[in-house]
């Protein structure tokens, strides 16, 4: 497969890195200062795969569209109108769009829609996220997309953090985000009851779990139709 990677970060440079080892070639690594050159590459481009910043989207999603390519994206921090640019992708392109490519947290994530309704009576609900020093957004990707499951009609206010006269708990969810050191990512929610809790936590103890799912996700989109998949597809069709 023809890949071009976008973003050369900490990230990037192990997508490039493994995709080479998987026997694929990086044709280009992109960013927002050499985008233009893309026009004049002469190989055709089989999957775009991006783990950057969410201002390369302006000219990622013209691109793609306008080569047909795959896109793989994984970039976090995106906004509501930049969620739906990528899902409208689906009538001309293969996309998946996932914050988080660990197996883990795919599963992590069908448990807790087989729970949460489960739970609705009797247990609060709160949400930590730890990463490194270095991540520019907060919460997490993974910890909206862990309340976005929870919570799919918008039943509990989200609440980020909590400071000052707050009053009693609400019929909410309590999302926290702790930064610091090289931490690759940990998830947990937490259910807590009348004298029972029980919580689940998903730690990433490397960033390559992210990338050869992210891998995975490209070569899985080599042999499907024109559509928007998810971290659900792989988990059972592949
Ligand atoms: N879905 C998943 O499984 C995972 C997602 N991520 C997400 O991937 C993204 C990248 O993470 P990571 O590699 O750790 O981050 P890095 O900061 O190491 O790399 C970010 C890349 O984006 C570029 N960039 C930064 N700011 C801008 C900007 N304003 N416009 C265009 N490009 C920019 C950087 O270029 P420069 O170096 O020139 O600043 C760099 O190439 C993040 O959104 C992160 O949350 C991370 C891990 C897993
Ligand atoms: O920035 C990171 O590092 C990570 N970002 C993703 C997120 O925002 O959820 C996924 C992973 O936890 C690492």
């Amino acid at each position: 497969m023809n890949i071009v990677v976008v973003g050369f970060g900490k990230m990037g440079q192990l997508v490039k890195k493994t995709a080479e080892e998987h026997g694929h070639q990086v044709v280009m690594v992109v960013d927002i200062t050499n985008c233009q050159d893309l026009d004049a590459l002469q190989e055709k481009v089989d999957c775009v795969i991006d783990f950057s910043h969410p201002d390369n989207l302006s000219w990622m999603i013209p691109y793609v569209k306008k080569s047909g390519a795959a896109l793989v994206c994984g970039t976090t921090g995106l906004n509501d109108l930049q969620r739906k640019q990528i899902e409208d992708l689906k009538d001309s392109n293969r996309v998946i769009y996932s914050a988080n490519y660990s197996f883990g947290i795919a599963v992590f994530k069908e448990v807790l829609s087989l729970i949460t309704p489960m739970l609705e009576d009797g247990f609060d609900i709160e949400v930590i996220e730890k990463h490194h020093n270095q991540k520019q957004d907060a919460p997490s990707g993974t910890a909206k997309l862990l309340v976005e499951t929870m919570n799919p009609d918008h039943e509990y206010k989200e609440v980020h953090g909590r400071n000052g006269m707050v009053g009693k708990r609400q019929k909410e969810i309590g999302i926290h985000a702790v930064r610091g050191g090289t931490v690759a990512g940990e998830h947990t929610v937490m259910f807590l009851g009348d004298d029972e809790s029980f919580e689940i936590t998903h730690t990433a103890t490397s960033r390559q779990i992210f990338v050869n799912g992210a891998i995975r996700a490209a070569e899985f989109l080599m042999k499907q139709e024109n559509g928007s998949y998810t971290m659900k597809d792989l988990l059972f069709k592949n």
